[in-house]
């Protein structure tokens, strides 16, 4: 099965054929992983279109966060091929956002020197890692003091240093695990704009892991809507309103009825 998430496809949710599709960044091809005997994906096929944002949306159990690790290297495929501009994994720079930040920056240096490590671990002088931190901190719009260490910041403040770091080595491929799903509502708002102005200010490609239906919306190009397992794309549902959205947008026509049609693929997928 392979599925292609261009934009430039007559039919984004339809299977195709298994060259990758125009604008192609990252390509997923005959990707196998089975859990303790029991298949979880079977020759699954992807394309994931340069510089946008893809939200994965499914059931339950159904393999988003597997997905997007093995995407990512975190986890190894049982079989298949992943690669970036035809690329390897290893030519290429990613960002990974984890779910959980309290356990994904290093408690023992500041928020500052968490930003700055993966800038220093890759060699870069000392000039000119601080010329990187102070842009992200412009970007960002850091009113806290990035000298406190991670433990004295609140929650939204240390998954805006998290975003902040995966963003330091200027990566072709940012990966968000959940990345709202233990933040308030006000640091939802707050960092979905921020996401949004590094995507535009940077073009990177993102993918997003999402529980929530609003979340999968509202920040994504296309939303790839994935099966109960043994895992299979259900539907890749395009979401073409102009950026930078605001939280207005979530009353917007085209908002509602992607959100519409994102519940109803979910909902006819829990119930098969
Ligand atoms: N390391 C592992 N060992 C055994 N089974 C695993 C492992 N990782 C994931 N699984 C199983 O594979 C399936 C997919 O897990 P995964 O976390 O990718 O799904 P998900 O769609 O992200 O889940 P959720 O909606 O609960 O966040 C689940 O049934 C899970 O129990």
């Amino acid at each position: 099965m392979n599925a292609s998430l261009s934009p430039s496809s007559e039919a984004p949710h339809t299977v195709l054929t298994l060259p990758p599709a125009p604008r192609t960044h990252v390509t997923v091809r005959g990707l196998s992983k089975a859990f303790a005997g029991s298949p979880l994906y079977t020759d699954f096929n992807l394309d994931l279109p340069r510089g946008q944002i893809v939200s994965i949306f499914g059931p339950n159990g159904c393999g988003k966060s597997t997905l997007m690790n093995m995407i990512a290297g975190l986890m190894p495929p049982d079989a298949g091929e992943i690669l970036f501009d035809g690329k390897t994994l290893r030519e290429t720079r990613i960002g990974y956002v984890f779910q959980n930040y309290r356990d994904a920056l290093f408690p023992w240096l500041s928020a500052w020197d968490n930003i700055a490590y993966p800038l220093r671990r890759g060699g870069m002088k000392p000039a000119a890692v601080r010329a990187r931190v102070e842009q992200l901190m412009a970007l960002f719009e850091i009113r806290f003091d990035l000298a406190r260490y991670p433990y004295e910041l609140s929650g939204g403040q240390q998954q805006t240093v998290c975003i902040m770091r995966a963003l330091a080595t200027e990566p072709e491929v940012l990966f968000l695990d959940e990345p709202f799903s233990a933040l308030d509502f006000e640091m939802t708002l707050f960092i979905r704009a921020k996401l949004q102005e590094a995507h535009l200010a940077t073009g990177v490609t993102m993918v997003i892991v999402s529980h929530d239906l609003e979340d999968a919306v509202f920040l994504a190009d296309r939303i790839l809507l994935l099966t109960r397992r043994p895992t299979r794309i259900a539907e890749i549902v395009p979401f073409d309103l102009p950026r930078p959205r605001s939280p207005e947008v979530m009353s917007d026509p085209e908002f509602v009825r992607v959100k519409a049609r994102t519940l109803e693929v979910f909902r006819r997928e829990v119930a098969a």
